[in-house]
Protein backbone atom coordinates (compact mmCIF):
# COMPACT_ATOMS: atom_id res chain seq x y z
CA UNK A 1 0.00 0.00 0.00
CA UNK A 2 2.79 2.58 1.14
CA UNK A 3 4.29 2.28 -2.53
CA UNK A 4 0.80 3.08 -4.32
CA UNK A 5 0.42 6.16 -2.09
CA UNK A 6 4.35 6.94 -3.40
CA UNK A 7 2.66 7.31 -6.56
CA UNK A 8 0.44 9.95 -5.53
CA UNK A 9 3.39 11.99 -3.63
CA UNK A 10 5.65 11.58 -6.45
CA UNK A 11 3.45 12.58 -9.05
CA UNK A 12 4.11 15.78 -11.08
CA UNK A 13 0.81 16.27 -12.35
CA UNK A 14 -2.12 16.65 -10.08
CA UNK A 15 -6.22 17.09 -11.64
CA UNK A 16 -7.96 18.50 -8.70
CA UNK A 17 -11.83 17.97 -8.97
CA UNK A 18 -14.06 19.99 -6.27
CA UNK A 19 -17.69 18.70 -6.07
CA UNK A 20 -20.96 21.14 -5.71
CA UNK A 21 -21.48 18.67 -2.56
CA UNK A 22 -18.41 20.33 -1.30
CA UNK A 23 -18.54 23.73 -3.40
CA UNK A 24 -21.94 25.26 -1.42
CA UNK A 25 -22.53 26.87 1.45
CA UNK A 26 -25.62 25.43 2.99
CA UNK A 27 -27.16 26.96 -0.31
CA UNK A 28 -25.85 30.33 0.15
CA UNK A 29 -23.68 30.43 -2.43
CA UNK A 30 -20.08 29.40 -2.72
CA UNK A 31 -18.36 28.36 0.10
CA UNK A 32 -15.64 31.36 -0.26
CA UNK A 33 -13.41 30.37 3.28
CA UNK A 34 -13.05 26.85 1.92
CA UNK A 35 -12.17 27.96 -1.44
CA UNK A 36 -9.43 30.25 -0.51
CA UNK A 37 -8.41 27.50 2.00
CA UNK A 38 -7.83 25.23 -1.18
CA UNK A 39 -6.57 27.62 -3.10
CA UNK A 40 -4.01 28.15 -0.44
CA UNK A 41 -3.14 24.16 -0.22
CA UNK A 42 -2.92 24.55 -4.39
CA UNK A 43 -0.65 26.86 -4.26
CA UNK A 44 1.82 25.19 -1.88
CA UNK A 45 1.49 22.53 -4.14
CA UNK A 46 2.79 24.64 -7.42
CA UNK A 47 5.19 25.58 -4.82
CA UNK A 48 6.32 22.06 -3.82
CA UNK A 49 7.13 21.56 -8.18
CA UNK A 50 3.30 20.05 -8.46
CA UNK A 51 1.27 20.94 -11.64
CA UNK A 52 -2.10 21.49 -10.75
CA UNK A 53 -5.49 21.73 -12.98
CA UNK A 54 -8.39 22.15 -10.87
CA UNK A 55 -11.70 21.14 -12.42
CA UNK A 56 -14.40 22.87 -10.23
CA UNK A 57 -18.46 22.38 -9.99
CA UNK A 58 -20.75 24.86 -8.41
CA UNK A 59 -21.87 26.67 -11.18
CA UNK A 60 -25.40 26.11 -11.18
CA UNK A 61 -25.47 26.49 -6.90
CA UNK A 62 -23.84 29.94 -7.42
CA UNK A 63 -26.08 31.28 -9.98
CA UNK A 64 -29.02 29.83 -8.21
CA UNK A 65 -28.59 32.22 -5.10
CA UNK A 66 -26.80 35.27 -7.51
CA UNK A 67 -30.56 35.07 -9.24
CA UNK A 68 -32.33 34.61 -5.87
CA UNK A 69 -33.84 30.95 -6.81
CA UNK A 70 -34.15 28.96 -3.58
CA UNK A 71 -35.66 26.10 -5.44
CA UNK A 72 -33.38 24.24 -8.44
CA UNK A 73 -35.53 24.18 -11.55
CA UNK A 74 -36.27 21.13 -13.06
CA UNK A 75 -36.21 23.34 -17.02
CA UNK A 76 -32.73 22.21 -18.40
CA UNK A 77 -32.47 25.88 -20.11
CA UNK A 78 -33.37 27.43 -16.57
CA UNK A 79 -30.85 25.15 -15.74
CA UNK A 80 -28.04 26.31 -18.25
CA UNK A 81 -28.74 30.24 -17.26
CA UNK A 82 -27.69 29.12 -13.98
CA UNK A 83 -24.70 27.93 -14.76
CA UNK A 84 -23.89 30.53 -17.13
CA UNK A 85 -24.76 33.04 -13.98
CA UNK A 86 -22.52 31.17 -11.58
CA UNK A 87 -19.72 30.58 -13.40
CA UNK A 88 -18.69 33.88 -13.01
CA UNK A 89 -18.80 33.41 -9.37
CA UNK A 90 -16.72 30.78 -9.59
CA UNK A 91 -14.09 32.32 -11.99
CA UNK A 92 -14.14 35.21 -9.65
CA UNK A 93 -13.65 33.54 -6.58
CA UNK A 94 -10.71 31.60 -8.34
CA UNK A 95 -8.87 34.33 -9.56
CA UNK A 96 -8.94 36.43 -6.81
CA UNK A 97 -7.72 33.87 -4.68
CA UNK A 98 -4.98 32.68 -6.88
CA UNK A 99 -3.99 36.49 -7.65
CA UNK A 100 -3.41 36.50 -3.19
CA UNK A 101 -0.39 33.51 -4.41
CA UNK A 102 0.45 35.61 -7.50
CA UNK A 103 -0.87 33.09 -9.69
CA UNK A 104 -3.12 33.59 -12.80
CA UNK A 105 -5.80 31.12 -13.38
CA UNK A 106 -7.81 30.32 -16.70
CA UNK A 107 -10.78 29.45 -17.61
CA UNK A 108 -11.70 26.37 -19.61
CA UNK A 109 -15.42 25.32 -20.51
CA UNK A 110 -14.91 21.64 -22.18
CA UNK A 111 -17.14 18.99 -23.46
CA UNK A 112 -16.86 15.45 -23.30
CA UNK A 113 -17.14 15.71 -26.84
CA UNK A 114 -14.49 17.72 -27.76
CA UNK A 115 -12.34 15.63 -26.29
CA UNK A 116 -13.35 12.48 -28.70
CA UNK A 117 -12.70 14.84 -31.58
CA UNK A 118 -9.39 14.36 -32.59
CA UNK A 119 -8.49 17.98 -33.67
CA UNK A 120 -10.46 19.38 -30.99
CA UNK A 121 -8.61 17.14 -28.61
CA UNK A 122 -5.07 18.06 -29.53
CA UNK A 123 -6.09 22.26 -29.32
CA UNK A 124 -7.22 21.42 -25.72
CA UNK A 125 -4.16 19.28 -25.17
CA UNK A 126 -1.84 22.05 -26.30
CA UNK A 127 -3.89 25.06 -24.43
CA UNK A 128 -3.79 23.37 -21.35
CA UNK A 129 -0.16 22.21 -21.49
CA UNK A 130 0.83 25.47 -22.52
CA UNK A 131 -0.71 27.35 -19.39
CA UNK A 132 1.05 24.66 -17.75
CA UNK A 133 4.15 25.71 -18.85
CA UNK A 134 3.48 29.07 -17.81
CA UNK A 135 2.62 29.04 -14.30
CA UNK A 136 -1.59 29.45 -14.78
CA UNK A 137 -3.43 27.19 -12.87
CA UNK A 138 -6.22 25.91 -15.33
CA UNK A 139 -9.72 25.83 -14.02
CA UNK A 140 -11.86 23.38 -15.79
CA UNK A 141 -15.79 23.21 -15.76
CA UNK A 142 -18.75 21.80 -17.92
CA UNK A 143 -19.41 24.10 -21.18
CA UNK A 144 -23.47 23.96 -19.94
CA UNK A 145 -24.33 26.25 -22.31
CA UNK A 146 -23.67 23.71 -25.21
CA UNK A 147 -24.28 20.32 -23.42
CA UNK A 148 -26.64 19.56 -20.63
CA UNK A 149 -25.44 16.10 -19.41
CA UNK A 150 -23.63 17.62 -16.45
CA UNK A 151 -26.16 19.35 -15.01
CA UNK A 152 -28.60 16.28 -15.46
CA UNK A 153 -26.60 13.79 -14.04
CA UNK A 154 -23.94 16.21 -11.96
CA UNK A 155 -20.81 14.46 -12.48
CA UNK A 156 -17.58 16.43 -13.41
CA UNK A 157 -15.95 13.15 -11.62
CA UNK A 158 -15.89 11.89 -15.83
CA UNK A 159 -14.56 15.23 -16.95
CA UNK A 160 -11.58 15.31 -14.46
CA UNK A 161 -10.80 11.93 -15.76
CA UNK A 162 -10.74 13.03 -19.71
CA UNK A 163 -8.92 15.85 -18.62
CA UNK A 164 -5.86 13.68 -16.62
CA UNK A 165 -6.15 11.31 -20.08
CA UNK A 166 -5.67 14.76 -22.32
CA UNK A 167 -2.81 15.72 -20.33
CA UNK A 168 -1.07 12.78 -18.82
CA UNK A 169 -2.00 13.59 -15.28
CA UNK A 170 -0.51 10.92 -12.85
CA UNK A 171 -2.74 11.99 -10.29
CA UNK A 172 -6.61 12.78 -10.01
CA UNK A 173 -8.03 13.58 -6.27
CA UNK A 174 -11.60 13.89 -6.33
CA UNK A 175 -12.64 16.17 -3.03
CA UNK A 176 -15.72 15.52 -2.00
CA UNK A 177 -18.39 15.35 1.26
CA UNK A 178 -17.33 11.85 2.18
CA UNK A 179 -13.74 10.79 3.01
CA UNK A 180 -13.80 8.54 0.60
CA UNK A 181 -15.53 5.92 -1.06
CA UNK A 182 -17.11 3.52 1.90
CA UNK A 183 -18.13 -0.35 1.80
CA UNK A 184 -21.80 1.07 1.90
CA UNK A 185 -23.29 5.03 1.17
CA UNK A 186 -22.69 6.19 4.78
CA UNK A 187 -25.59 8.06 5.29
CA UNK A 188 -28.09 5.33 4.89
CA UNK A 189 -25.74 3.02 6.39
CA UNK A 190 -23.95 3.45 9.68
CA UNK A 191 -21.73 0.40 9.61
CA UNK A 192 -20.33 1.69 6.43
CA UNK A 193 -16.29 0.92 6.21
CA UNK A 194 -14.08 3.09 4.42
CA UNK A 195 -11.95 1.45 1.66
CA UNK A 196 -8.43 2.40 1.99
CA UNK A 197 -7.39 1.08 -1.24
CA UNK A 198 -8.35 -0.80 -4.44
CA UNK A 199 -7.92 -1.42 -8.07
CA UNK A 200 -9.26 1.24 -10.47
CA UNK A 201 -10.41 -1.90 -12.22
CA UNK A 202 -12.25 -3.84 -9.87
CA UNK A 203 -15.68 -4.36 -11.13
CA UNK A 204 -17.22 -5.21 -7.24
CA UNK A 205 -16.15 -1.42 -6.59
CA UNK A 206 -19.60 -0.28 -9.17
CA UNK A 207 -21.86 -2.39 -7.02
CA UNK A 208 -20.89 -0.49 -3.76
CA UNK A 209 -20.76 2.70 -4.91
CA UNK A 210 -24.25 2.22 -5.88
CA UNK A 211 -26.50 4.03 -8.42
CA UNK A 212 -25.99 7.82 -6.90
CA UNK A 213 -25.97 10.85 -4.27
CA UNK A 214 -28.54 12.81 -3.75
CA UNK A 215 -31.23 13.40 -6.07
CA UNK A 216 -29.57 14.84 -9.06
CA UNK A 217 -25.81 14.20 -8.64
CA UNK A 218 -23.63 11.30 -9.22
CA UNK A 219 -22.47 10.06 -5.99
CA UNK A 220 -19.58 8.22 -5.49
CA UNK A 221 -20.64 5.77 -9.00
CA UNK A 222 -19.36 8.63 -11.15
CA UNK A 223 -16.12 8.36 -8.89
CA UNK A 224 -15.52 4.90 -9.59
CA UNK A 225 -15.72 5.26 -13.24
CA UNK A 226 -13.72 8.44 -13.43
CA UNK A 227 -11.00 6.15 -11.67
CA UNK A 228 -11.22 3.70 -14.10
CA UNK A 229 -11.15 6.30 -17.59
CA UNK A 230 -8.74 8.19 -15.51
CA UNK A 231 -6.51 4.82 -14.94
CA UNK A 232 -6.71 4.13 -19.11
CA UNK A 233 -3.47 6.49 -18.99
CA UNK A 234 -1.99 5.26 -16.23
CA UNK A 235 -3.35 7.74 -13.66
CA UNK A 236 -3.68 7.14 -9.62
CA UNK A 237 -6.97 8.29 -8.07
CA UNK A 238 -8.01 8.97 -4.50
CA UNK A 239 -11.18 9.64 -3.57
CA UNK A 240 -10.82 11.90 0.20
CA UNK A 241 -12.88 14.99 1.83
CA UNK A 242 -12.36 17.97 1.03
CA UNK A 243 -13.33 19.46 4.53
CA UNK A 244 -10.14 17.74 6.44
CA UNK A 245 -7.95 20.34 7.28
CA UNK A 246 -5.16 20.85 4.85
CA UNK A 247 -5.97 17.35 2.78
CA UNK A 248 -4.26 18.07 -0.59
CA UNK A 249 -0.66 18.91 1.41
CA UNK A 250 -1.37 15.94 3.96
CA UNK A 251 -2.13 13.83 0.94
CA UNK A 252 1.33 15.44 -0.72
CA UNK A 253 3.21 14.54 2.43
CA UNK A 254 2.31 10.55 1.99
CA UNK A 255 -0.42 10.87 4.95
CA UNK A 256 -2.82 7.81 4.22
CA UNK A 257 -6.20 9.46 3.59
CA UNK A 258 -9.46 8.64 1.41
CA UNK A 259 -9.77 5.99 -1.21
CA UNK A 260 -6.74 5.30 -3.17
CA UNK A 261 -7.45 3.58 -6.64
CA UNK A 262 -4.64 2.04 -8.43
CA UNK A 263 -4.37 1.38 -11.92
CA UNK A 264 -2.92 -1.86 -13.72
CA UNK A 265 -1.02 -0.50 -15.88
CA UNK A 266 2.17 2.43 -15.88
CA UNK A 267 1.20 5.65 -17.69
CA UNK A 268 3.14 4.55 -20.33
CA UNK A 269 1.86 1.16 -20.93
CA UNK A 270 -1.56 2.16 -21.08
CA UNK A 271 -0.89 5.35 -23.45
CA UNK A 272 1.14 2.67 -25.70
CA UNK A 273 -2.02 0.56 -25.18
CA UNK A 274 -4.36 3.52 -25.97
CA UNK A 275 -2.55 4.40 -28.95
CA UNK A 276 -2.30 1.12 -30.31
CA UNK A 277 -5.49 -0.35 -30.04
CA UNK A 278 -8.02 2.74 -30.58
CA UNK A 279 -7.17 5.02 -33.47
CA UNK A 280 -6.54 3.24 -37.04
CA UNK A 281 -3.35 4.73 -38.90
CA UNK A 282 -4.69 7.11 -41.86
CA UNK A 283 -1.16 7.14 -43.70
CA UNK A 284 2.69 6.74 -43.12
CA UNK A 285 5.40 9.06 -42.63
CA UNK A 286 9.06 8.25 -44.05
CA UNK A 287 12.02 9.48 -42.51
CA UNK A 288 15.59 10.02 -43.11
CA UNK A 289 18.19 7.90 -40.81
CA UNK A 290 18.62 11.04 -38.74
CA UNK A 291 15.37 11.62 -37.50
CA UNK A 292 14.77 7.41 -37.02
CA UNK A 293 17.74 7.55 -34.52
CA UNK A 294 16.39 10.84 -32.89
CA UNK A 295 12.91 9.08 -32.30
CA UNK A 296 14.69 5.69 -31.24
CA UNK A 297 17.98 6.14 -29.54
CA UNK A 298 17.00 9.50 -28.29
CA UNK A 299 13.15 9.72 -27.37
CA UNK A 300 13.08 12.88 -29.27
CA UNK A 301 9.56 14.44 -31.30
CA UNK A 302 9.75 13.99 -34.55
CA UNK A 303 9.95 17.41 -36.54
CA UNK A 304 8.70 17.99 -40.46
CA UNK A 305 12.57 18.52 -41.58
CA UNK A 306 13.38 14.95 -40.31
CA UNK A 307 10.63 13.40 -42.91
CA UNK A 308 11.36 12.32 -46.78
CA UNK A 309 8.05 12.04 -47.79
CA UNK A 310 4.89 10.78 -46.48
CA UNK A 311 1.33 8.87 -48.00
CA UNK A 312 -2.14 8.99 -47.13
CA UNK A 313 -5.06 11.37 -46.58
CA UNK A 314 -5.23 12.28 -42.74
CA UNK A 315 -6.23 14.94 -40.75
CA UNK A 316 -4.87 16.65 -38.01
CA UNK A 317 -5.04 14.40 -34.89
CA UNK A 318 -5.41 10.89 -36.86
CA UNK A 319 -2.54 8.55 -36.20
CA UNK A 320 -0.09 8.14 -38.36
CA UNK A 321 2.68 4.99 -39.49
CA UNK A 322 6.15 6.04 -38.76
CA UNK A 323 8.67 4.26 -41.18
CA UNK A 324 12.31 4.43 -42.22
CA UNK A 325 13.04 4.28 -45.93
CA UNK A 326 13.22 0.82 -46.06
CA UNK A 327 9.77 0.76 -44.90
CA UNK A 328 10.04 -0.71 -42.05
CA UNK A 329 7.53 0.74 -38.98
CA UNK A 330 9.54 2.34 -36.11
CA UNK A 331 6.91 4.34 -34.68
CA UNK A 332 2.95 5.49 -34.65
CA UNK A 333 1.72 8.51 -33.76
CA UNK A 334 -1.06 11.45 -33.40
CA UNK A 335 0.04 13.63 -36.20
CA UNK A 336 -0.51 17.34 -35.76
CA UNK A 337 -0.84 18.59 -39.41
CA UNK A 338 -2.92 17.26 -41.46
CA UNK A 339 -1.95 15.32 -45.13
CA UNK A 340 -1.98 18.55 -47.23
CA UNK A 341 -0.20 21.11 -44.76
CA UNK A 342 2.08 18.15 -43.88
CA UNK A 343 3.12 17.53 -47.57
CA UNK A 344 4.07 20.94 -47.40
CA UNK A 345 6.34 21.62 -44.78
CA UNK A 346 8.24 18.09 -44.70
CA UNK A 347 11.91 17.98 -45.09
CA UNK A 348 11.67 21.86 -43.96
CA UNK A 349 13.12 23.31 -40.45
CA UNK A 350 10.31 24.55 -38.16
CA UNK A 351 11.35 27.80 -38.07
CA UNK A 352 9.61 28.11 -41.78
CA UNK A 353 6.42 26.63 -40.80
CA UNK A 354 4.57 29.72 -40.31
CA UNK A 355 6.20 31.28 -43.41
CA UNK A 356 4.79 28.72 -45.41
CA UNK A 357 1.41 27.42 -44.11
CA UNK A 358 0.55 31.38 -42.87
CA UNK A 359 -0.29 29.78 -39.35
CA UNK A 360 1.77 27.76 -37.09
CA UNK A 361 -0.21 25.32 -34.58
CA UNK A 362 3.23 23.15 -32.90
CA UNK A 363 6.53 23.09 -34.37
CA UNK A 364 6.58 19.47 -33.92
CA UNK A 365 5.03 17.12 -36.87
CA UNK A 366 4.02 14.25 -34.09
CA UNK A 367 5.16 15.40 -30.45
CA UNK A 368 7.09 12.76 -28.56
CA UNK A 369 4.25 12.43 -25.90
CA UNK A 370 1.78 11.26 -28.61
CA UNK A 371 4.17 8.82 -30.35
CA UNK A 372 4.99 5.16 -29.39
CA UNK A 373 7.49 3.14 -30.79
CA UNK A 374 7.07 0.03 -32.35
N1 LIG B 1 -20.25 3.77 -1.06
C1 LIG B 1 -20.32 5.09 -0.84
N2 LIG B 1 -19.32 5.72 -0.15
C2 LIG B 1 -19.35 7.06 0.07
N3 LIG B 1 -20.36 7.87 -0.36
C3 LIG B 1 -21.38 7.32 -1.07
C4 LIG B 1 -21.41 5.90 -1.34
N4 LIG B 1 -22.51 5.63 -2.08
C5 LIG B 1 -23.15 6.82 -2.25
N5 LIG B 1 -22.50 7.84 -1.64
C6 LIG B 1 -22.93 9.24 -1.64
O1 LIG B 1 -22.19 10.02 -2.58
C7 LIG B 1 -22.20 11.37 -2.14
C8 LIG B 1 -21.10 12.16 -2.85
O2 LIG B 1 -21.45 12.35 -4.20
P1 LIG B 1 -21.95 13.74 -4.78
O3 LIG B 1 -23.02 14.26 -3.90
O4 LIG B 1 -22.20 13.58 -6.23
O5 LIG B 1 -20.64 14.61 -4.55
P2 LIG B 1 -19.78 15.59 -5.44
O6 LIG B 1 -20.59 16.80 -5.69
O7 LIG B 1 -18.60 15.83 -4.55
O8 LIG B 1 -19.41 14.88 -6.71
C9 LIG B 1 -22.00 11.25 -0.66
O9 LIG B 1 -22.49 12.36 0.03
C10 LIG B 1 -22.74 9.95 -0.31
O10 LIG B 1 -24.03 10.18 0.21
N1 LIG C 1 -21.14 21.75 -14.38
C1 LIG C 1 -22.20 21.84 -13.40
C2 LIG C 1 -22.57 20.54 -12.69
C3 LIG C 1 -21.47 19.55 -12.40
C4 LIG C 1 -21.66 18.81 -11.06
O1 LIG C 1 -22.47 19.13 -10.23
O2 LIG C 1 -20.80 17.78 -10.87
P1 LIG C 1 -20.42 17.06 -9.45
O3 LIG C 1 -19.65 18.02 -8.66
O4 LIG C 1 -19.55 15.91 -9.92
O5 LIG C 1 -21.67 16.58 -8.74
C5 LIG C 1 -21.93 22.96 -12.39
O6 LIG C 1 -20.83 23.53 -12.37
O7 LIG C 1 -22.84 23.29 -11.65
Amino acid sequence: MAASRDKLQKARRWVVKIGSALLTNDGQGLDQAAISRWVDQLAALKQQGVEVVLVSSGAVAEGMTRLGWSVRPKELNRLQAAAAVGQMGLVQAYEANFQRHGTHTAQILLTHDDLTHRDRYLNARAALKTLLEMGVVPVVNENDTVVTDEIRFGDNDTLAALVANLIEADGVVLLTDQHGLYTADPRSNPHAELISQARAEDESLVAVAGSGGKLGQGGMATKVRAAKLAARSGAITLIASGREEDVLLRLKQGEVLGTLLVPDRSPMAARKQWLAGHLQARGTLVLDAGAVLALTERGKSLLPAGVKGLSGEFTRGEMVLIADESGRIVARGLVNYGAGDARKIVGKPSSMISEVLGYISEEELVHRDNLVLA
